[in-house]
């Protein structure tokens, strides 16, 4: 299907407007399905204000993403203020802002933005309201992302993704009537995406480990229109079972899928922004652990010949480089590929992986390394790692 610009055109140019600026951010496919937006340039900024709002952290982050501000997600508004007013947005840093306040916020925080108010104290804060909705139109984010979000176009025609995301889907290639397993799906971003390179043909078998997140995985298929992914609530450390029953869903006999993507639970040390980080040594060691029971039963459910993706969204070698290196360890059977089309730069050295196997895997992130050299587009991403392996023999050690 061919992609209308109109809709997303019109937005940027009203933005313009309201910014006072001489052009709009640039916007080009770079795939008939991925579709970059640029950001403002450095010179359009507004003067700050008098009025601040606090949101929590996490709405901050979807602030500097690009998004509004939802009304669950604001703390403080000044009692003073009506609506349609111009407002900054803060931040906060470390949750401790009380739902309601009325005052300056004292605590650490972080401008995030400017918007418009568009809901007063009472819709927000009075006893029994339960709120909903936008709470401030974001006119221009800290970041200079331009204010795009899905809801510009009908149900399903856009989905906001990382690169390094879309291109873990280019990775998998998901080609019609291949059967592909993705073993931690949820909410589903990338099991949409297999199935619409498919055309809608390829057998998914989407699995997460709750039936919240399952159901999840499901609105997202019914939101694109997708109808080839089966969901299940499992545990796929458990998905291999040489006594399994394949009809019945997870867990699986062993050489059962042609493709497997283990977009693996990580430390998520690669998400941008990440404004607090309660993340303890211990939690950041015991990730490990987890991705090496989930790539034992990916390997198992793997077809002889068939494609393992890896992937991450998080910096550290341990989640990274070192699970490469602790899979070709460990199994005889698996054989590192290039995960092609290869966008990020290499893996870390002197780590584990020799210069050959390095170029084979991708690291996304500032970093620049000789080895392959890195388009701007590319290293102005969220911190992610992606390899590829193929199962050589029935029987893995
Ligand atoms: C990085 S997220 C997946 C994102 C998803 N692939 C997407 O693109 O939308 C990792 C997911 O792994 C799931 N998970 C963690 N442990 C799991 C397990 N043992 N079995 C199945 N899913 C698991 C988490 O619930 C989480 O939804």
């Amino acid at each position: 299907m061919q992609f209308n610009d109109t809709k997303i055109k019109s937005v940027l140019e009203q933005q313009r407007r309201e910014l006072n600026c001489h052009s709009t951010p640039a916007y080009y496919l770079i795939k008939p399905d991925c579709l970059i937006v640029e950001q403002w340039p450095e010179n359009v900024v507004i003067k700050r204000g008098n009025i601040e709002v606090v949101v929590d952290s996490m709405c901050a982050a979807a602030v500097l993403r690009g998004a509004h501000v939802y009304a669950p997600g604001v703390l403080g508004l000044p009692t003073n203020c009506s609506l349609n007013e111009r407002v900054d947005i803060y931040g906060d840093l470390d949750g401790h802002c009380k739902r309601g306040l009325k005052v300056e916020y004292k605590g650490r925080k972080i401008y995030v933005g400017t918007g418009y108010i568009r809901m007063l104290r009472y819709q927000l804060f009075d006893d029994g309201v339960q709120p909903n909705g936008i709470a401030i139109e974001t006119l221009l984010p800290a970041s200079r992302l331009p204010v795009i979000n899905e809801s510009m176009y009908p149900k399903g025609h856009l989905v906001l993704q990382n690169l390094p995301s879309i291109i873990t889907g280019w990775v998998v290639n998901a080609q019609p009537n291949e059967h592909i397993l993705d073993m931690c799906a949820s909410p589903g971003n990338k099991t949409t995406h297999l199935a619409e390179m498919s055309n809608n043909q390829a057998h998914i078998t989407a699995i997460d480990k709750t039936d919240k997140k399952v159901i999840k995985i499901r609105q997202s298929c019914e939101t694109q229109g997708v109808t080839c992914v089966h969901t299940f609530a499992f545990d796929s450390t458990k998905c291999h079972s040489d006594e399994a029953n394949n009809e019945k869903g997870p867990p699986y006999k062993s050489n059962t899928f042609d493709k497997v993507l283990l977009d693996a639970p990580c430390s998520g040390l690669g998400q941008r922004p990440l404004l607090n980080n309660k993340m303890t040594a211990k939690m950041l060691q015991s990730y490990k652990f987890v991705q090496r029971k989930l790539f034992d039963s990916a390997v198992k459910v793997l077809k002889v010949g068939g494609k393992l993706v890896y992937s991450t969204c998080t910096v550290t070698v341990e989640e990274n480089e070192g699970m490469v290196s602790w899979v070709l360890d460990k199994y005889s059977c698996m054989e590192l590929i290039p995960a092609e089309p290869l966008h990020g730069g290499p893996g870390q050295p002197n780590v584990g992986l020799n210069d050959q196997q390095r170029v084979m895997v991708q690291r996304f992130g500032p970093d620049n390394d000789p080895l392959r050299p890195v388009e701007d587009l590319y290293r102005n991403t969220i911190g992610f790692f992606i390899a590829a392996f193929t199962k050589n023999d029935e029987h893995c050690a």
